[in-house]
């Protein structure tokens, strides 16, 4: 699913309407309809629902939901903000609250904001939408700064008000709504999916409004939202002839002296994602509880507590770095490593520390390797960034230049590939920032590499698969509880929900 610019949004939004044969306003009932279905499905009566309108058709949408809020016999006050001119669609919205003797209050300036001191209070903020093109500055201004203040809950109709749909380098980061729940209308917003603005967006939910799908694919974005859909069809199948040599041979060189988890984590990872055999390549220190713990993986020694001797390579598949250290012995296996292959390497932690400092080694990483920070290791290679913009920019010529796929792992992973797309994975949950959540990413990917998915797929479909793993293990366990074992034992789990569908 693309990831579209607010004016390629009115644009899909104009051509929706045209072959649907619907109006704006129908459209507008049929988004607002689906927020208020939200809205009832998820809070009772009892709270008193603070509908917050803004000028244009996002105050439009706040007028469709509190009318159909009160239908329901909900306590509804509608605010309005005094403006010079108000979209024909907020109007005819307005006429038809008007209609039904909805409670209205205008707010023209500060003394007529209202006591938000109450316990029962639910904010909706349609002050603004996907329409907005320079900061919120003024008496809106003061009333986005009021409703933080509250510390109420608060429900955003399509984009917390003040934040622009994609890049925010230029906003004033003082106006805009902090928001409990962003009810997005139809596709993800860019903004919402950043780190940076973790802080406003509070949790997504997509609500999807019927907008023409063909418009949608017809815009060009380089930003693609990974649902199953994008790539159900590609997950092979096994035939009954199938061989484990046909599902390719995973290497995965971890550990150290107290890290030989990372290497059980990465290993069973490989073996429950599909790979064929696995073999993990570990000091010696780590042989009896790697054998013990998972009898299906095969143990190459290499050093007593740490890596330090040449890796074998013997056409494996090679995931390279949790949990291995930065001893300079293992350093300078690492860099022998990455000059002795050119087939793709799956390159995580450690070993991305170590090559941080070798700048001139980067070259020298096999093409279509897969690098798996999080932000802090990724720093290590492209700098400190003052926004998430200049993150994804710096990231999309370093994986141009060296020809590499970058998988930044957060809330939503981006994997960055060599053409210059972003894809970013919608499956899992804060659950998984949890210890070695990581080191089974790169056990997945490199499974998914040893199968024959393609470097980009191995990256898109492992994130969403690990995502989902994770998902499911947080209805057993619970978001606080979930460990990274947890995630492997439901990588089956996650492949058959996809299956079943
Ligand atoms: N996508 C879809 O398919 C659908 C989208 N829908 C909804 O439409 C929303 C987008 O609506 P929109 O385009 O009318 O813009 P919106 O965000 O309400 O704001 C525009 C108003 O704000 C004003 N304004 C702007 N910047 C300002 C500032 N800094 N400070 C102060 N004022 C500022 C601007 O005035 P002007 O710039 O002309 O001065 C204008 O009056 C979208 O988010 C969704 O909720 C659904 O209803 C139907 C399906
Ligand atoms: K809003």
């Amino acid at each position: 699913m693309k990831i579209l610019s607010g004016n390629q949004l009115k644009e899909v939004d104009k051509i929706t309407t045209e072959t649907q044969n619907i109006s704006s306003l129908e459209l507008m009932e049929k988004a607002a309809g689906a927020c208020a279905d939200w809205i009832l499905k998820n809070y009772s009566n009892k709270q008193a629902f603070y509908v917050f309108c803004g000028p244009g058709n996002n105050g439009g949408d706040g007028l469709v939901i509190a009318r159909i809020l009160k239908s329901r016999l909900y306590n509804v006050t509608v605010f309005i903000t005094s403006n010079i001119a108000y979209s024909d669609d907020f109007e005819q919205n307005f006429e038809l609250w008007q209609r039904i003797s909805g409670n209205t209050i205008s707010i023209n300036n500060e003394d007529e904001f209202p006591n938000l001191n109450f316990e029962n209070i639910v904010i909706i903020d349609a002050l603004f939408g996907s329409g907005i093109n320079r900061p919120i500055k003024g008496l809106a201004a003061d009333l986005i700064h009021y409703i933080n203040a509250a510390k109420k809950e608060v429900i955003s109709i399509d984009i917390p008000s003040g934040l622009y749909v994609d890049n925010n380098a230029t906003n004033l980061h003082n106006a805009i709504i902090k928001s409990s729940h962003t009810l997005t209308l139809e596709l993800p917003k860019l903004a919402l999916i950043l780190p940076e603005n973790k802080n406003y967006s509070g949790e997504m939910h997509i609500i999807s409004i019927g907008l023409d799908k063909n418009a949608i694919e017809k815009q060009e974005s380089n930003y693609e939202w990974i649902t199953e859909e994008y790539f159900k069809d590609f997950l092979k199948k096994r035939n009954r002839f199938s061989h484990k040599g046909d599902f390719g041979h995973v290497k995965i060189v971890a550990g150290s002296k107290g890290k030989i988890g990372a290497a059980i984590l990465a290993s069973k990872a490989s073996l429950r994602i599909g790979a064929g055999l696995v073999t993990a390549e570990i000091p010696d220190c780590g042989y009896v509880a790697l054998q013990s713990s998972v009898p299906e993986v095969m143990v190459a020694s290499n050093g007593k507590n740490f890596i330090k001797k040449r890796i074998d390579l013997n056409d494996h598949f090679i995931g390279v770095g949790p949990g291995i250290g930065t001893n300079d012995e293992t350093k300078t296996e690492i860099l022998r490593l990455i000059t002795r292959t050119n087939d793709p390497l799956v390159i995580d932690a450690d070993a991305l520390n170590i090559l941080a400092e070798k700048k001139e080694y980067w070259v020298k990483i096999p093409i279509y390797s897969i690098l798996t920070p999080h932000p802090k290791e990724w720093s290590r290679w492209i700098g400190n960034w003052n926004n998430d913009f200049e993150k994804l920019d710096r990231t999309i010529k370093f994986a141009k230049q060296y020809c590499l796929y970058v998988v930044i792992k957060g809330a939503y992973t981006v994997t960055v590939t060599p053409k210059g797309d972003l894809f970013f994975n919608s499956s899992g949950n804060a659950g998984m920032a949890t210890a070695g959540s990581g080191d089974v990413l790169t056990g997945i990917i490199i499974g998914l590499l040893s199968q024959g998915y393609t470097s980009g797929k191995a990256s898109v479909i492992g994130n969403y698969l690990h995502g989902l793993a994770g998902d499911i293990a947080k209805e057993k366990f619970g978001e606080r509880s979930l460990i990274a074992s947890d995630i492997i034992d439901n990588i089956g789990n996650a492949y058959e929900s996809i299956m079943n569908q």
